[in-house]
């Protein structure tokens, strides 16, 4: 971690993407649709676009995986593509969105965790640690541009951002509902929800597995923003120009201030938390309360 000089400190030698790369068409690099040089190059895989604009900065990424639940691929291409961005100088932003009608994130995807054995659901919860500790201690700005719902994982994902502007749609719910399906939002999510809307609104939301409708997640501090639908991207640009008005060096520092406390916490005990993910998730009650769920899930649909 270089702290006092390059000034980013992103946890790198304990974050390894490339191991994780599993069949991933990362690295494809197309051109914008409206042409033009390398600033105007997009670059992605299957499930992440990455719209970079070299002459602001700022780099778009969109999911687009179906509902855009957190599978394996999608947790490997987005750690993928976060480095690819850090690594470049150009970039001091990243607005995250989707690009999937409705949903900005269905969170876990609860098929990488339902009838598999303990080592796959192992694997699964350490790219999900290295998702969150990369987008967590980020040094670039991070800004959620949440067009669609966002339960769950969507909202850790949302929640490891420096500010969320949220659109206004009763249906684009936010929150962590861990509880509703049996399950038990780990450690570091529940400080990162208590550092983000305090113990109190934290101890009631995450036992009742609360899903804030715009006005109630932006009165209790969820998002930052909650603008019409059709804001939302212009909205996030302007927080975006906000943030990055600040010099590099102090916002970083200051933004590693804050988390650092945090992000240590689950970096000292990352096998613990993974072996105590393991052990409930693979339990036959929770496989069974997990099958159910998503079983209502598809009925749903039709
Ligand atoms: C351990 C602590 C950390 C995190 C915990 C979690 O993240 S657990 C996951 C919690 N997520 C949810 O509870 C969200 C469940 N999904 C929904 O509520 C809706 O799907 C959603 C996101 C509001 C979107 O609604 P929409 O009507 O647009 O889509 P639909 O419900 O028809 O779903 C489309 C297909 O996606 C499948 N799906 C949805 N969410 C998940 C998921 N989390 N994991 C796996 N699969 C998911 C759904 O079953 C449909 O599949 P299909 O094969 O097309 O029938």
């Amino acid at each position: 971690m270089a702290l006092a000089s390059g000034v980013r400190f992103a946890p790198r030698a304990l974050l390894r993407p490339w191991a994780l790369l599993r069949g991933t068409t990362l690295g494809r690099t197309e051109p914008a649709a409206g042409g033009g040089g390398d600033g105007a190059r997009r670059f992605g895989s299957q499930r992440v676009l990455v719209e970079p604009d070299a002459a602001s900065g700022v780099a778009v990424m969109k999911l687009r995986n179906p509902s855009n639940a957190l599978s394996l691929e999608l947790l490997t291409e987005l750690v993928i593509s976060l480095e690819k961005l850090e690594n470049d100088k150009t970039f001091r932003g990243i607005i995250l969105t989707s690009d999937c009608p409705r949903v900005f994130c269905a969170g876990l995807d609860l098929t990488e965790i339902c009838g598999r054995n303990p080592a796959h659901c192992a694997e699964y919860w350490k790219a999900m640690q290295e998702l969150w500790l990369r987008m967590y201690l980020s040094s670039l700005v991070l800004v959620a541009a949440i067009n669609g719902a966002c339960p769950a994982g969507g909202c850790i994902i949302a929640l490891s951002c420096d500010c969320r502007v949220l659109a206004d749609n009763p249906k684009y719910r936010i929150g962590l509902n861990e509880t509703l399906l049996g399950i038990i939002a780990p450690f570091w999510l529940k400080d990162t929800y208590v550092n983000t809307i305090g113990h109190r609104a934290s101890e009631q939301a995450l036992q009742l597995g609360s899903l804030f409708p715009p006005a109630e997640a932006l009165q209790v501090g969820l998002v930052d923003q909650v603008v019409p639908e059709d804001q939302v991207q212009s909205t996030a640009l302007s927080e975006m120009a906000r943030w990055l008005a600040v010099p590099d060096h102090a916002r970083q520092l200051t933004k590693n201030m804050m988390r650092k406390a945090t992000a240590d916490r689950l970096l000292r005990q990352r096998d613990a938390d993974t072996q105590n993910f393991v052990s409930f998730v693979c339990r036959d009650s929770i496989q069974k309360s997990l099958q159910a769920y998503l079983e209502k899930l598809r009925q749903r649909k039709g």
